[in-house]
């Protein structure tokens, strides 16, 4: 690893920050035999995203011992797209008012029991209500087999947060120790016996669908399971309460923002699923996404070819990582963009080679919509019933989790009312 690549790995906002005004929008992490480039000048990622089915898809170095090698993460070619036939379709448009009852439970029980004075870690909060709700989705309500749902959830949590709870631990591991805490063999079982049960009893669970006698990835075996439930999982909580406790952070750095959105709230009986219905609200949703992006890079891509790109012929085997971060600080397109401005959103939509928070082409997040739905609500719901103020509002610095991008942990909010 040379210093750049170092650079990169330990201080990793302070390096993107320092690359904004880089020319030409991109930079070298990394030089031959394995060059590597940082990406965020509009045309390239624009050409990466199109050209999805030419480029290797390597996955994560960090992610990969904890995932598995088959996650649909970083799988190609057919199987990739039999995952995405499966579950794509039930992740976005009207089938996702299937998920709406689950949600709505998970964040009132976890609104109850939020009493005035209460101080709430705010990150591990999000996590906590997006972990429950993305594994009722994944392996279904409560009771499954031996072990319950929610047993299963604690495991996992507990391994995500030695692997991945801190970042010098995280790239402790790595360096030191070569990789990552594995889950082990139990808590494997767990998530394969669970995912069975789940199949069985609840045919429309996330497991479900995978495990269909009849559909494209019908005779799944334990080992590729396994890294499928754990992808879904991880995938499908750390990233929706980022974005969650981004969107409560900077309501309560803007009042005037929240004012609006309240009002917008108490004209309305919709409970934030219908994002027509709350345009405020969900623009404040966007531009949290764009300003503190859970995911600051997409995926690595990997050149199978020769390739004339950012003005330079780029060798195959290159690797390109779009930079979400940079894209969406672009003074060009996102006029002060260091400012929170929800007006940005409520004008249309912005080209996804300047605004992509949810990577693109072939490897679009499966769960962008399901997210968005997710965090509309608990946003919501939360605004509604509770009044909540942050209790030192400098904590509020991102914190990188591995690739996920959070106010530090050290953020917490204080419950100054109820209005139930
Ligand atoms: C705000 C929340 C989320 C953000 C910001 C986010 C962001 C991303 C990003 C940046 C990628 C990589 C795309 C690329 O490389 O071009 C991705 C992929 C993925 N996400 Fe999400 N995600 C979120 C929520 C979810 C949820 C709730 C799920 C659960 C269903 C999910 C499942 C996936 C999957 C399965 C992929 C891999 C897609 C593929 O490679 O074909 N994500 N996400």
């Amino acid at each position: 690893m040379n210093t750049t690549e170092l650079r990169h790995a330990l201080r990793t906002l302070p390096f993107l920050d320092a690359c904004a005004r880089a020319p030409g929008e991109y930079v070298e992490l990394s030089g031959p035999p394995s060059p590597k480039l940082l990406v965020w000048q509009p045309d390239a990622v624009d050409w990466i995203f199109r050209s999805d089915q030419a480029l290797g898809h390597p996955g994560s170095r960090s992610l990969i011992p904890l995932l598995g090698r088959s996650s649909l993460l970083w799988g190609d070619g057919e199987r990739h797209a039999a995952y995405r036939r499966v579950l794509g379709p039930p992740l976005r448009g009207r089938k996702l008012s299937r998920y709406h009852d689950v949600i709505a439970s998970t964040v009132h029980d976890a609104i109850d029991a939020l009493r005035p004075g209460t101080v709430l870690p705010l990150s591990a909060w999000t996590r906590g209500v997006a972990l429950r709700i993305i594994g009722r989705i994944i392996l279904g309500p409560g009771e499954n087999g031996a072990h319950t749902v929610d047993a299963v959830l604690a495991r996992f949590a507990a391994w995500i947060e030695r692997a991945l709870g801190s970042r010098s631990r995280t790239l402790a591991y790595r360096f030191l120790r070569g990789r990552l805490p594995p889950s082990g063999p139990e808590l494997d079982r767990l998530f394969t016996t669970t995912a069975r049960a789940a199949a069985r009893a609840h045919p429309h669970t996330l497991a479900g669908l995978l495990l269909d006698d009849a559909g494209p990835l019908a005779g799944m075996r334990d080992a590729e399971l396994r890294d499928q439930v754990a992808s879904l999982l991880f995938a499908g909580h750390e990233t929706t309460a980022s974005a969650t406790a981004w969107a409560v952070y900077w309501l309560d750095r803007e009042p005037a923002v929240r004012h609006d959105v309240l009002a917008e709230l108490a004209a309305t009986s919709d409970d934030g699923a219908d994002s027509t219905r709350v345009p405020l609200l969900h623009a404040v949703l966007q531009e949290s996404l764009r300003i503190t992006p859970p995911v600051p890079a997409a995926g690595n891509r990997v050149l199978r070819e020769d390739t004339e790109l950012l003005g330079r012929t780029l060798p195959a085997g290159t690797t390109l990582a779009p930079s979400i971060y940079l894209a969406h600080r672009r003074p060009e397109r996102f006029p002060s963009p260091a400012r929170f401005d929800p007006g940005r959103f409520l004008g249309g939509r912005v080209e996804a080679r300047h605004y992509f928070p949810f990577g693109g082409g072939d490897r679009h997040c499966l769960g962008s919509q399901l997210s968005q739905l997710e965090a509309r609500m608990i946003v919501a719901a939360l605004l509604r019933r509770r009044t909540l103020r942050c209790a030192d509002p400098g904590a509020g610095v991102p914190q990188l989790r591995g690739h996920a991008m959070a106010p530090a942990s050290r953020l917490r909010m204080v419950v100054t009312a109820c209005h139930d």
